[in-house]
């Protein structure tokens, strides 16, 4: 075990929880810039991660590495965000809790990285089938496609997000991953119409113009050069060294296809990228009038090949002057781009949800990649959002930090001290509060007809808010502040620090698209586009929401999935403007640290205890410390920590005991300790060393014993568990991983004590840890074996109700009354199958009989029969004849209606002149009936399984049609209409 605290470790502290002064925001920023240098890129506050962007490739993400932090204890490992990984995944595995991982951080800072980091390191080490592969990869080529649409190369970063995205990564019961939800926010939109000097547009607009096939550009009326657009020339800034547009097109050309969107929609997606640079190019003339028109007739040619709209105006719906008619020219491209976006992300959220019913309850990790707080020289509406919801974030972060740590107070019996901190709930009122919060009285100023402006907004802030602790206006500040703010500004102290706001355009950009062009979009026979701008959009006269708004509603949706979750904290610091490796610039760390709300997190994380470990683990670093503890403890484990740290002379005051662990104050308390550590090695020299590798060798055998024998119990106990499971199963369908489950759950309940007396695993936690290996290697093997042992028979109803599971559970009413019947091998009840059918079938296996009712093709009579089951074949007999045989490979597929009858239909081909059309039959056990034919004739996948009616061939080229209703008690089937009818009882209502 590679311990805490390692030479290497040393370098600085790698928790700076253990930072001495660990108020100094010096000492906390030296120390960052120590394990930078030597590559140590990421340092804990406790069970936080921060990550420094090394702006290179290192050697840390190598499956090795994978594997290294697999299954291991936070402390035991270099912080590594697969630590973090890891973590999260095995609290959801064992506590069954819903996890989530936030990623914050400024522009560049490397949150993009972790999050696909994070992303590997499951799709690599959890466990997988084809179907978990193919979610795998969709979930993995969501990434280029995403960043495609909503990147850019921006000033700070070539590859910037210009969304927040919230991804839910959802996980069955194996712990393997099966499907996923996005939520994107706050998409970048003004950059489709604008981007500063030296930025871009977003990556695809350049992708699809580089690497687009000569034909499609065609069709899109596209020229091969970047620079013929407007939308695309603004930034100046055509070619990037880092950026391959062309290869990067393959791979979100591929990724495309990966997720599952069809060629017609790739073709109409790009129809709107390229109607997009089309928009852009559109110019105005002005009339003597004063009205604009548009002189641009190719454009608007294109445009409506594009966008496959009815009509195209040339002259303009209503007279606009020139500025008005680029506004709203732009406005509409914003809209455009924004919900196709939208669209985009809902249609990779439809290939990445994970169907079937049994995972309803999958359990999830969330990640969520968000902006952190932005200060700039000019701070708009964009940065009001984003620091709004990073107030949000640290809100939640507060909330649930100190809520874990009384949590964990609480479990070791310790009496919980209040800790002085800023809630900066009281700033989060002032944003979002009900009618008197800035965001209504925005949403006021911006639905009041009139003379609403930006300046209105902002006097009404002053007359409403003003007096606020956290807000003041130019009008408002006094003399020193007033000389750092401009007229048009107002201020918010949030809890990272002062950010002047500009309310320069803020009212229109919190406006709801002006209602003409909706009306233009839902024309267009694109169907994404008449998607995105829905005609109910039109008629609904409710007051449209503000931008504003919804960004309010959506964040508040975003903390409540945050909060159903466990959290785990990743912050991204970037270490230079100039994308360097190796370069530390002071103040742009410092700057961060401040805005990432670093020293709060640590200051939170310090409140009470420094450093907390298991007695077992302190006991075996410390014991050579303390004559009675070495080499060995034969005592409880909490008096062994006792007297160890009474033997080094600590205070009460430094430190408290719990229920398993120890909790030491102040890290200048544990560094005397490790540097007592450290003599005491010296000075009992080689022969200690000697020593120890003996007394290492000896733990070693004995805690491989321990394991055998812990192994043991386990075995027994599993054994006993099943044992006496025996007489009531089989009643749970997933009888298997029912075994598992509980297996994991008896154990956490009562093996800890029994197993725990015995020395081995000594932590509750180390024993979960334990038994989950132990489950890895032994558990499917044994509960195999086990079932087998007792009862042979058993492995095989286990495989056949697991089938009968995938089919029927949840589908067909009838499915929850046969859980807990067992299947046979022959339903005829002690009526003998004729010898002369067994002759005629030969040397053919017999695997199943069942006594089923046959509906004729004359009338729909029904007449009494059996149904065979062969290894090759299915056979109908009527007494001593054989009246049908159906070979599995000529089984087209088995229909079934979704009620509580027992009506079946065997599709058989119609062309084959054996046959004398479909089979219609019934049969008393028919979830055991179609498992059986299911797995003998291997078709699980063709069994339909309808709703109402199945329509069948009678031969001769005439249909058949069987009505399924559900209501009288009885099983009910009758030719009506020359239909069949069939009621199926109600189950509820016996
Ligand atoms: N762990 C890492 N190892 C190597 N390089 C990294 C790492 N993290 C980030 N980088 C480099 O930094 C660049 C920026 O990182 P990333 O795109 O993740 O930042 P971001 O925080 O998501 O920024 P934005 O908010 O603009 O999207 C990456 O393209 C990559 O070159």
């Amino acid at each position: 075990m590679e311990s805490a605290l390692t030479a290497r470790d040393r370098v600085g502290v790698q928790d700076f929880v253990l930072l001495e002064n660990h108020t100094s925001e010096a000492a906390f920023i030296e120390n960052l810039r120590k394990r930078f240098k030597e590559n140590l890129i990421y340092t804990y506050i406790g069970s936080v991660l921060v990550s420094v962007n090394p702006y290179k490739d290192l050697e840390i993400y190598t499956k090795n590495h994978m594997e290294r932090y697999r299954g291991v204890n936070f402390y035991e490992v270099s912080p590594h965000v697969y630590a973090v990984s890891d973590n999260s995944y095995r609290s959801m595995r064992t506590e069954h809790k819903d996890q989530c991982i936030l990623i914050s951080g400024e522009s560049g800072a490397g949150k993009t990285e972790a999050s696909k980091k994070i992303l590997q390191y499951y799709a690599v080490t959890c466990p997988a089938s084809d179907q978990v592969e193919t979610v795998k990869d969709r979930l993995l080529q969501s990434n280029p496609v995403l960043e495609a649409f909503g990147n850019a190369k921006t000033l700070r970063n070539d590859n910037s997000s210009r969304f927040g995205k919230y991804m839910d990564i959802q996980f069955d019961f194996k712990g393997a991953p099966v499907g996923g939800h996005i939520l994107n926010y706050l998409l970048e939109k003004s950059r489709v119409v604008h981007q500063n000097h030296g930025e871009r547009n977003f990556h695809i607009f350049y992708q699809l113009i580089e690497g687009g096939e000569e034909d499609l550009l065609r069709r899109l009326g596209l020229e091969r050069n970047p620079q013929q657009y407007q939308y695309l020339v603004k930034g100046n800034c055509p070619k990037v060294s880092s950026i391959n547009d062309r290869s990067d097109w393959k791979v979100v050309r591929k990724a495309l296809s990966v997720i599952g969107f069809s060629e017609d929609e790739v073709e109409e997606l790009l129809n709107i990228i390229a109607s997009v640079l089309h928009l852009g190019n559109i110019q105005y003339g002005g009339e003597d009038s004063g009205n604009a028109y548009i002189t641009t007739d190719t454009q608007i040619k294109y445009l409506a090949r594009c966008t496959h709209g009815n009509t195209t105006p040339t002259t303009l719906s209503h007279p606009l002057n020139l500025e008005q008619a680029s506004s709203a020219r732009d406005a509409l491209s914003k809209a455009v781009y924004g919900r196709t976006f939208t669209w985009l992300v809902n249609k990779i959220n439809v290939s990445l949800a994970y169907m079937d019913e049994t995972y309803k309850n999958a359990s999830v990790i969330g990640l969520l990649d968000i902006y952190g707080f932005e200060v700039f020289q000019h701070n708009s509406f964009e940065q009001f959002c984003i620091n709004y919801c990073n107030e949000k974030l640290q809100q939640l972060f507060i909330e649930l930090t100190l809520k874990s740590e009384q949590d964990e107070y609480e479990a070791e019996g310790i009496t919980w001290e209040p800790v002085q901190y800023f809630n900066n709930k009281i700033i989060c009122d002032l944003v979002e509060e009900k009618f008197k919060g800035i965001i209504s009285i925005l949403d006021e100023e911006c639905l009041r007809p009139g003379d609403a402006s930006d300046i209105t907004f902002l006097e009404k802030l002053e007359n409403t808010v003003g007096g606020h602790a956290h807000l003041t206006t130019h009008k408002l500040a006094d003399g020193k502040t007033r000389k750092v703010m401009g007229r048009e500004e107002f201020r918010l102290l949030h809890y990272a620090g002062e950010v002047n706001y500009n309310v320069n355009g803020v009212l229109s950009c919190t406006h709801s698209l002006c209602v003409v062009h909706p009306q233009v979009m839902c024309m267009s026979d694109n169907k994404i586009l008449t998607q995105c701008f829905d005609r109910a959009e039109l008629k609904d006269s409710k007051r449209p929401e503000t931008a504003a708004t919804q960004f309010k509603t959506s964040l508040a949706k975003l903390m409540e999935i945050l909060m159903s979750k466990e959290p785990s904290y990743v912050r991204c610091i970037k270490p230079n403007d100039a994308k360097q490796a190796g370069r530390f610039d002071d103040v742009l760390i410092r700057h961060q640290v401040k805005y990432l709300g670093l020293m709060e997190n640590l200051r939170v994380r310090r409140a009470g205890f420094a450093y907390r470990r298991h007695y077992e683990t302190f006991l075996q670093r410390y014991k050579s410390l303390c004559p009675e503890t070495w080499p060995s403890w034969q005592g409880k484990l909490a008096d062994g920590v006792s007297t160890l740290v009474k033997h080094l002379g600590y205070k009460p005051e430094e430190y408290k005991l719990g229920r398993s662990k120890i909790f030491i104050r102040f890290p200048k308390t544990l560094f005397a300790t490790e540097d007592a550590l450290e003599t005491r090695k010296h000075s009992l020299g080689e022969r200690v060393t000697y020593h120890m590798a003996w007394w290492r060798g000896i733990l070693a055998c004995r805690r491989a014993q321990r394991k055998r024998q812990a192994a043991n119990t386990i075995r027994r106990f599993i054994k006993g568990f099943i044992y006496r499971h025996n007489e009531r199963c089989p009643e749970n369908e997933y009888f298997l991983d029912y075994v598992r489950y509980s297996f994991l759950m008896k154990l956490r309940r009562n093996l800890p004590k029994s197993v725990l007396d015995k020395s081995w695993p000594t932590a509750p936690t180390a024993l979960i840890e334990a038994s989950e290996q132990l489950r890895k290697l032994y558990m499917q093997n044994m509960v195999w074996g086990y079932c087998k042992r007792i009862n042979p028979e058993w492995k095989h109803q286990l495989e056949q109700k697991m089938v009968a599971s995938e089919i029927f559970k949840n589908k067909k009413d009838n499915y929850p009354q046969s859980v807990p019947k067992l299947f046979m091998g022959t339903r005829l009840n002690g009526e003998e199958i004729n010898p002369k059918v067994l002759q005629s079938l030969g040397s053919e296996k017999m695997k199943y009989a069942v006594p089923v009712t046959k509906y004729d093709r004359k009338g729909y009579k029904a007449r009494p029969r059996q149904l065979l089951l062969t290894s090759n074949c299915a056979v109908i007999v009527e007494e001593a004849k054989l009246k049908q045989r159906i070979d599995y490979a000529a089984l087209k597929g088995i229909s079934v209606s979704s009620l509580s009858d027992g009506v079946f239909v065997l599709h058989v081909p119609t062309e084959d002149k054996k046959q004398k059309g479909d089979v219609v039959l019934q049969s008393d056990h028919i979830i055991e009936t179609l498992t059986k034919v299911a797995i003998c004739a291997d078709k699980a996948n063709s069994i339909n399984i309808n709703q109402g009616s199945i329509t069948f061939t009678m031969g001769q080229g005439k249909e058949g049609i069987i009505d399924f209703t559900s209501g009288s008690e009885l099983l009910v089937a009758k030719a009506k209409n020359g239909h069949l009818s069939v009621t199926a009882p109600r189950l509820n209502s016996r």
